[in-house]
């Protein structure tokens, strides 16, 4: 877990400066008078959930993006059911001002992608308009875990609980998690197999809204994790870099929607 590490001591430190210039109190109070939370449907129909992604430990730079809140536009105009922001800066070169600038450009919820380790985090999100955050079971421990998964509901946001392996999907039903992620990345080496999402789906509480994260190139992938039973894909490298990221969406979620109909017949 060396580089799951190294990212949360960088988020550490960039978080005490944050920190030392807004305190607690001072994001509390702006967290509670935020826009109200864009409540995420559990209950739709297949979809995508398009994460805005320059860069990243695996694979670099990926894309400019000077823009954010455009190429938000261009997720949501294809009928995106969520836009994914990166705000860890140091690998993956986000920031909480993208999450402002997606959140002012869209109406569809927004997920604060980020190393969550500290409170703080939590009304930060929420002070910038945040209406997901993500919960990694790899970067907690279960106390913490369970704390921040209630501060999360506490303030209206929808946790998605991020897990890799059985342990951790176990970990994640036992929280009683709505929303959980199935994350082919492995965090040790970075590695990505598309053939890790389907023994996980099969272990997922039954009723619990199920994502696939990681490793969608294309067509392909979509069909395969929808086979397998994601309620949502989360796709950031192949939307960033395709060249067409409105009609991407727009296809993969038809698709999803298809290989769903036809499981379900
Ligand atoms: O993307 C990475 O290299 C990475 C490394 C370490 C921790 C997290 C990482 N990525 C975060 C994500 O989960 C992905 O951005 C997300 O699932 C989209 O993945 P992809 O479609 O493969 O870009």
């Amino acid at each position: 877990m060396t580089v799951l590490i190294d990212i949360i001591s960088g988020v550490r430190e960039d978080l005490q400066a944050r920190r030392n210039e807004v305190p607690l109190s001072e994001i509390t109070a702006r967290a509670a008078a935020a826009e109200p939370v864009r409540p995420f449907d559990l209950s739709a129909d297949f979809g995508v959930i398009a994460e805005v992604k320059r860069k990243s430990p695996s694979r670099g730079d990926l894309a400019e993006i000077p823009d954010p809140g455009t190429l938000a536009g261009l997720y949501a105009a294809g009928g995106a059911r969520a836009i994914s922001v990166l705000t860890e800066s140091r690998r993956f070169n986000g920031s909480l001002a993208d999450l402002d600038s997606v959140r002012a450009a869209v109406d569809i919820p927004v997920l604060r992608k980020d190393f969550m380790v500290d409170e703080y985090q939590f009304h930060e999100a929420r002070a910038h308009g945040a209406d997901i955050v993500l919960l990694i079971v790899a970067a907690l421990d279960p106390v913490q875990l369970g704390e921040f998964h209630a501060l999360a509901t506490e303030l209206g946001m929808t946790a998605l609980v991020e897990t890799h392996n059985r342990e951790e999907l176990e970990i994640a039903t036992e929280l009683g998690a709505e929303l959980i992620g199935a994350n082919t990345r492995n965090l040790k080496d970075l590695s990505v197999d598309t053939d890790r999402f389907a023994p996980l789906a099969q272990l997922a509480p039954a009723g619990c809204t199920l994502v696939a994260e990681s490793g969608v190139a294309g067509a392909a992938e979509v069909s395969k994790y929808a086979d397998s039973g994601a309620d949502l894909v989360l796709v950031g490298e192949a939307l960033v870099t395709g060249g067409r990221p409105q009609a991407a969406v727009e296809e993969y979620t038809a698709l999803g929607r298809e290989r769903r109909s036809l499981s379900a017949s």
